[in-house]
């Protein structure tokens, strides 16, 4: 794009800018969208990375037909307050999605995002490793790359106030430029394996997924997900740019997010969707019931009968179905589901899965199905209040945003969250991972055990520190 062009774009987006600023009293978020060359997506991530390293982000849905890449931020909203963390998010950016000026935006993927996400337990005091996220934190970033179905698109936002100057913008017109000659980005030369592993004692972890076991069977509860964590020390600060391109090569039927705050990034690969708003439509999954893949087709396909016949693992399906169906009758016109569950397949592991879908009832918001959703019985458990006091008595650990919803929202107010499982906080030269599973009341502990030795797989793969 010529840069004369551009200066007279800008100059005539902020006067309607500083308009909108005086006609609502505030500031207002202007944001223009331009279509761009083909780029190279985690090269963007990493662009100008002394500047934007601790306020970027990187999300990409199965599939990749959509992928967003976020740069600094111009707005941002965090809370620590665990009261109506999900309304609070609802109102500020329906207030500021509503009097935003949007110029050049040419589907629900471009113009202003509002990206974040929440902890897991609000009520839970933050512990020292997690501090750089607080328990809602949400941002608009300042140059957004959205990837959608082979075309690319750069939006450019600001804040801006009734008297802001109003200056041409080089350094979107240098972005503009910089995006077209991005060298893509290449993996780090292999570096040594992490030096240390260290983890919750197995026999500890396995004695709480005992005692858990046994309240569901006195009939306190049915179902409760126990995680554990490991971590890894590393010789020098893990790379998050070496970590997402591992992510994006080999798990492919997944959401691969990366979100960088001050010296961490919470990174991972999930499987699992928890609300999506698109149109009239509310889309969820329940996903739950665990087995590992095959060494040859007959092999994977035995264990993938296997599970879609196995009691244990279909009564924990189950109750993840039953909740998520009754929270979305509350949200939905009409439900409509599958009787029985299909097999998902990722690189380690097959799951049981439900998808599950509506027609949202006119009034409900994308937040409010999340509130309605976290934690599903496939994180927490079930009944919900009593299983996340059985996760704080059993667990010894913060999950921090480990299993929490993670996602975005345009300024329709439609959007996406996942749960943030298969995942990891790379915090220097240590990095936290995190895996859970469901425990019914005939779970055998050392089964539990290698779940979750499953689920750590795919980040322990992309932190080259799989034996
Ligand atoms: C809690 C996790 O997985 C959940 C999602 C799918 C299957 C699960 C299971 O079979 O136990 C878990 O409920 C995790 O990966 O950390
Ligand atoms: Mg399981």
């Amino acid at each position: 794009m010529a840069y004369s062009k551009l200066s007279t774009n800008m100059y005539s987006i902020m006067e309607k800018g500083q308009r909108q600023a005086r006609l609502f009293g505030k500031q207002v978020l202007v944001s223009s969208v331009f279509e761009i060359d083909k780029t190279d997506l985690p090269a963007f991530f990493s662009y100008k990375k002394r500047m934007y390293r601790g306020n970027r982000f990187f999300w990409s849905e199965p599939g990749r037909a959509l992928t967003y890449v976020g740069l600094g931020s111009v707005f941002t909203l965090e809370a620590n307050d665990p009261e109506n963390r999900f309304q609070y998010v609802d109102s500020i950016w329906q207030e500021l999605a509503a009097s935003a000026v949007v110029e050049g935006k040419s589907s629900p993927y471009t113009g202003p995002i509002l990206f974040g996400g929440f902890s897991f337990d609000p009520y839970r005091a933050q512990s020292e490793k997690w501090s750089d996220f607080a328990h809602t934190s949400f941002a608009v970033p300042k140059y957004m790359v959205t990837a959608h179905d082979g075309k690319f698109y750069l939006t450019s936002n600001r804040l801006v106030q009734a008297d802001d100057a109003v200056l041409d913008d080089e350094e979107l017109a240098q972005m503009l430029s910089d995006l077209q000659q991005l060298a893509p980005l290449q993996a780090e030369q292999d570096t040594d394996c992490p030096a240390m592993k260290e983890e919750i004692v197995p026999s500890d972890w396995m004695e709480a997924v005992r005692e858990a076991a046994l309240s569901i069977r006195e009939g306190q509860l049915e179902k409760v997900v126990l995680a554990r964590s490991l971590m890894l020390q590393g010789k020098e600060a893990f790379s998050s740019e070496s970590v997402l391109l591992s992510l994006l090569e080999e798990q492919l039927n997944t959401y691969v997010f990366a979100i960088d705050k001050e010296n961490s990034c919470f990174i991972g690969a999930t499987p699992e969707r928890l609300i999506k708003h698109q149109q009239q439509q509310l889309l969820t999954l329940s996903l739950a019931g665990t087995i590992g893949r095959g060494g040859s087709p007959t092999e994977d396909e035995e264990l993938a009968s296997f599970l879609s016949n196995d009691v244990k693992n279909l009564h924990e399906h189950k109750l993840a179905v039953d909740m998520i169906k009754s929270a979305m009758q509350e949200l939905c016109l009409q439900v409509d589901a599958p009787n029985a569950p299909i097999i998902r397949k990722l690189k380690d592991i097959q799951h049981l899965a439900t998808p599950i879908s509506g027609v949202i009832k006119q009034g409900v918001t994308l937040l409010q199905a999340v509130e309605a959703l976290h934690p599903t019985p496939a994180l927490g458990g079930m009944p919900r209040e009593e299983a996340i006091e059985a996760i704080r008595r059993l667990e010894h650990m913060d999950r921090g945003w480990y299993a929490a919803p993670i996602g975005w929202m345009n300024t329709e107010l439609e959007g996406e969250f996942a749960v943030a499982i298969r995942s990891a906080l790379l915090l220097e030269a240590k990095a936290y991972l995190f895996a859970g599973c469901g425990i019914v009341g005939d779970s055998d502990p050392l089964s539990e055990y290698k779940e979750t030795a499953l689920k750590f797989r795919p980040m322990l793969q992309a932190l080259r520190a799989l034996e």
